[in-house]
């Protein structure tokens, strides 16, 4: 198998077309092309991009790594194992293997998709988590070491940055770089290898010898990292880590409130002796993971806040006794910050914020009642609603276009010329979104705030500018984001202002404030009442609800819609229906 790379001849960058030569048993060739798009990241190895197979239109990340970083017998023998380890495995907290394959310049491995990047920059973000986002992470992890334990698979890099999340949220343990393969259970290994702030003691040592338990210890270092913001044994230089790994010292902070069983469960993973530890099954049955219920996948939300209170109620095991709609159907808070004007004063016509404040939400609860198609409905991950909505909004469409900041403070612009242009939240990335030359698909580019073509000057000072006037700096984060949702096209009517993200939500804002979210794929519909109480609903028993204010809002919202299909759209006369429809 073997592939090569096509240059184009006058650009000096890296190609952005791959191929993969197939030769089959019958000796024809088979040409797979690839698209490589945005940068991920990168290793000590690889460059990580992601890549579009133009066949199969899959979209994986490609992990490439150069030959020439290969010329050692010991880099290459790693990468070996690393794909050999690797591709044997299939779990649903592992990092999917898709496939790899070479040509003259690199070898190309192929790997499921993790657009939320790693817990080690979710923690950046959020300085440190609460205990059922904790719980939630852990037991995932857990559930991917037992499946490579039992396949007598050691990770020894259980750490922040090798753990992913996909769109869901999943969490997928990676990087198998350092895993090894036992050939039988009491095997001991020898070599020194980990990071080292979870490097375990008993691998310090290197007498001995260590096996599992080392990634039962960075478990627990994990467990440490994600409730108390920082490693246990951290400390400015890497001798003094390990003396500290080495005498076990290392203490809870004061100030940091840890519920005693997730301390008791920390302590004792944290034993030097590898024999002492609790083994996986052990660790599951512990009281930190049964005080409350815990939620398979936490919401996209709490990638840059916690969870909101009313969230948290439905986990929570003394409320059992209650209502049962109560407990399946809660209301959820975007739990983001309230920005904005608010109710009572009154909004610049020109600037609009939705409301979504969690007090409003909670409140909610006992509305849902009222709403008796939806008692059968089990909770989902679709009964949170959609996690990225357009939180305010400057319509400037008279002269350049609509300027809005997002639920995961992204800011973008919709231009008068249907280019568009998002920031991720910390402003440092931005990504600009139009269509070249007579192409009717659309092109991302992805530049940093410091370097850009100059023909986007202009735009990127009107990006500023939007900024400036809708982002808060409390808002502001330091790590840019991937993957960032923007607003494809929006329309104004008489009654409200409709917005199409990229993730395929509707959304559309009245002007009293009412609000509709429909999700087209889950076939979900949120609604902000009047009185900023936000719920989401099946759309078949949204639709057939007794609550009138929102079934009116729907009623229209299908009709403009309709109406958009229609090949009148956007001519004067389509317009004026426009503005003959009645709320
Ligand atoms: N499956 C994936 N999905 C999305 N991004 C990824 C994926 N795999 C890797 N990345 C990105 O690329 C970066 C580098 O990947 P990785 O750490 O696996 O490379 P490496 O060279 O093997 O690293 P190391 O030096 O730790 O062995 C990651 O930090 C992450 O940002």
């Amino acid at each position: 198998m073997s592939s090569h790379t096509r240059r184009p001849s006058q650009d000096s960058q890296e190609s952005q077309i791959v191929e993969e030569k197939i030769v089959k048993i019958n000796g024809e060739i088979e040409i797979k092309s690839y698209s490589k798009g945005r940068f991920l990241g990168k290793g000590g190895f690889a460059r990580v991009y992601e890549l579009l197979s133009l066949d199969a239109k899959q979209i994986t990340a490609a992990k490439i790594i150069s030959k020439s970083a290969l010329n050692k017998a010991r880099s290459r023998q790693k990468l070996m194992s690393e794909i050999k380890i690797h591709r044997a495995l299939k779990h649903p907290n592992i990092v999917g293997f898709e496939h790899f394959f070479e040509d003259s310049e690199n070898v190309y491995i192929l790997l499921e998709l993790c657009s939320n990047q790693t817990l080690n920059e979710l923690l950046r973000r959020r300085k440190r988590l609460t205990e059922i986002e904790a719980q939630c992470y852990l037991l995932q992890c857990i559930e991917g070491l037992k499946y490579l334990h039992s396949h007598r698979i050691i990770h020894r890099d259980i750490k922040l940055g090798n753990l992913f999340l996909n769109d869901k949220m999943q969490l997928k343990i990676g990087d198998f770089g350092l895993a090894t393969k036992l050939e039988f259970d009491g095997e001991k290994k020898r070599t020194i290898c980990g990071t080292p702030n979870y490097i375990a003691p008993e691998v310090l040592d290197g007498k001995i010898g260590h096996s599992y338990e080392v990634d039962i210890w960075s478990t627990g270092v994990l467990g440490y990292t994600l409730l108390v913001g920082k490693p246990p044994f951290e400390t400015s230089d890497v001798k003094t880590t390990y003396r500290r790994i080495k005498m076990n010292a290392y203490s809870f902070p004061e100030n940091i409130p840890v519920s005693d069983e997730a301390k008791d469960l920390i302590s004792s993973i944290l034993v030097s002796n590898p024999a002492d530890r609790p083994n996986l099954d052990e660790i599951l049955k512990h009281d930190f993971f049964s005080k409350n219920a815990i939620p398979k996948l936490l919401p996209a939300s709490t990638l840059a806040v916690p969870p909101s209170s009313s969230y948290l109620r439905q986990f929570d095991m003394s409320n059992r006794g209650r209502d049962s709609l109560q407990l399946t159907m809660k209301s959820r808070s975007s739990s983001q910050p309230y920005i904005g004007s608010g109710k009572d004063s009154k909004p610049d016509p020109r600037l609009s914020s939705r409301p979504a404040s969690s007090e409003r939400v909670e409140k909610a609860d006992n509305n849902i009642k009222k709403v008796p198609s939806i008692s059968s409905y089990n909770p989902t991950e679709d009964a949170e609603g959609p996690q990225i909505w357009v939180k305010k909004w400057i319509d400037y469409s008279s002269k350049y276009g609509l300027g809005y900041l997002l639920s995961n403070f992204c800011c973008g612009v919709y231009f008068n010329d249907s280019t568009k242009i998002v920031s991720d939240p910390a402003g440092t990335i931005f990504q600009y979104i139009h269509r070249p030359g007579s192409s009717r698909e659309e092109e991302i580019m992805t530049y940093t705030f410091k370097e850009f073509p100059p023909e986007l000057q202009k735009k990127m000072t009107l990006l500023q500018h939007f900024r400036k006037h809708l982002c808060d700096e409390e808002t502001k984060t330091n790590e840019p984001h991937k993957g960032l949702t923007y607003v494809k096209k929006w329309l104004s009517t008489p009654h409200a202002i409709i917005f199409r993200l990229s993730n395929k939500i509707v959304q559309v804002s009245f002007q009293d404030k009412t609000e509709l979210l429909l999700c087209s794929e889950s076939k979900f519909v949120t609604y902000v009442s009047k009185k900023g109480e936000r719920n989401t609903y099946p759309l078949h028993s949204a639709m057939e609800s007794r609550n009138m204010e929102m079934t009116k809002r729907l009623k229209y919202t299908k009709e403009v819609l309709t109406s958009m299909l229609h090949p009148n759209a956007g001519t004067g006369e389509y317009r004026q229906s426009l503005h003959d429809r009645d709320l």
